[in-house]
């Protein structure tokens, strides 16, 4: 009895057809391994979350001899492939699933220590205050590591309740967030939860992030309906140090939807992310493409579509401003990678694998 209600647990965690298509896909000898899911992630071991219920686990000697990157080793919100110990709940990871959306920390020291804070989300809940935090330039930078990320982003505009005119709020974030919905909700109220209800579907992966104060806390236990973060475990950096078994970063809400917590998430960082600057500013690289000259700069240029927009009202001066301000930003960081990796290069030797990564950035200050 106790056998078959565990036996699927990890299809509860987000597994679907598209993985049991990557499943397919690799090699015979793999696909004897169980498909597990990371939920927690400790200095030297995981949370795992197998047919067989949760295990603790730590990947193979081989996983780690064939690991360049760190990011190379799972992940909160990673598919593994596991192997059950014999009679333990314990299970050793032999491979990781390719990854459908991936959240990484750039790393003091190169690309080398990059580390993966989140994979596998299908959305991102950015989240902003509607108090004295409030910060549209701030929301724009995390658009544009969401663009990158691969999840869906979603804005959440917290604490509606402390603001008399959300609405106006709401308009603001709009025009500096082209294409991406926006909620307004106040946990502290029970208000809004209706609009998220569509994200929430079970086995759908939502990651939350935004800087500390603006309730992310206090949004997830409201999701949750109860005290998630309380009773779901301790932080590993807690007091005493303390390792639980129950201590988790992504928690399965009652509608089935999984939730995604891990500290990293709560400091994203900016890097050269080109990709995600151009859907971040969808409306003013769809304005470029009608001025005159190709490589408008969009300052004193005739014919610049973008001005244009400006001038007419349909475009905020403050957008433009932040746009290039970012643009900027992205370029050097570019031009430092760049340079950084020529160095690594010279100083490695030929080594292909660790000159294609991203340098460091800590540029994930505000105005
Ligand atoms: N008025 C109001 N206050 C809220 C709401 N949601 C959270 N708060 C308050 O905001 C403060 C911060 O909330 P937390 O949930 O701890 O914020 P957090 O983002 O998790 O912060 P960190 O843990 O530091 O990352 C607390 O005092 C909450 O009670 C809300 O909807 N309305
Ligand atoms: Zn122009």
């Amino acid at each position: 009895m106790k056998n078959t209600e565990t036996k699927q647990q990890h299809l509860a965690y987000g597994w679907n057809h598209d993985w049991e298509n990557k499943l397919a896909q690799l090699p015979a000898s793999s696909r004897l391994l169980s498909p597990a899911r990371v939920i927690a992630q400790h200095s030297h071991s995981y949370q795992i979350m197998t047919p067989d219920g949760e295990h603790t686990a730590t990947v193979t000697g081989k996983y780690e001899f064939n690991a360049v990157l760190k990011s190379d080793f799972p992940a909160v919100g990673d598919w593994v492939m596991a192997e059950k110990l014999a009679g333990e709940t314990r299970s050793v990871i032999h491979s990781l699933l390719p990854r459908q959306s991936v959240m990484i920390r750039k790393a003091a020291g190169g690309a080398v220590d990059d580390q993966v804070i989140g994979a596998n989300m299908d959305y991102l809940f950015i989240t902003n205050a509607l108090n004295q935090d409030f910060n549209v330039r701030k929301m724009e930078r995390y658009l544009i590591a969401a663009w990158e990320s691969g999840a869906a982003p979603v804005i959440l505009l917290t604490k509606a309740d402390l603001c008399e005119e959300p609405e106006a709020f709401a308009a603001l974030m709009e025009s500096a967030a082209p294409g991406v919905p926006i909620h307004l909700i106040s946990a502290l109220q029970d208000q809004g939860k209706e609009q998220l209800l569509p994200y929430l579907q079970a086995g759908k992966t939502i990651a939350v992030t935004g800087s500390s104060g603006v309730g992310k806390s206090t949004l997830l236990n409201w999701l949750a309906g109860d005290n998630i973060m309380e009773t779901q475990g301790i932080r590993e950096n807690d007091a005493r140090g303390r390792h639980t078994t129950t201590h988790r970063e992504l928690f399965l809400l009652p509608s089935g939807a999984l939730v995604m917590d891990t500290p990293g998430m709560r400091e994203l960082q900016l890097w050269d992310a080109h990709d995600g600057l151009e859907q971040a500013f969808s409306d003013i690289e769809e304005l470029s493409a009608q001025c005159r000259y190709r490589d408008c700069r969009h300052e004193s240029d005739p014919g610049c579509a973008v001005l244009q927009a400006i001038e007419d009202g349909t475009l905020e001066a403050k957008r433009l401003h932040n746009y290039k301000k970012t643009a900027k930003e992205l370029s050097h960081l570019a031009r430092k990678e760049n340079s950084l990796a020529k160095k690594a290069k010279k100083a490695a030797g030929s080594s292909p694998r660790k000159n294609e990564h991203r340098a460091k950035t800590d540029v994930w200050d505000y105005d």
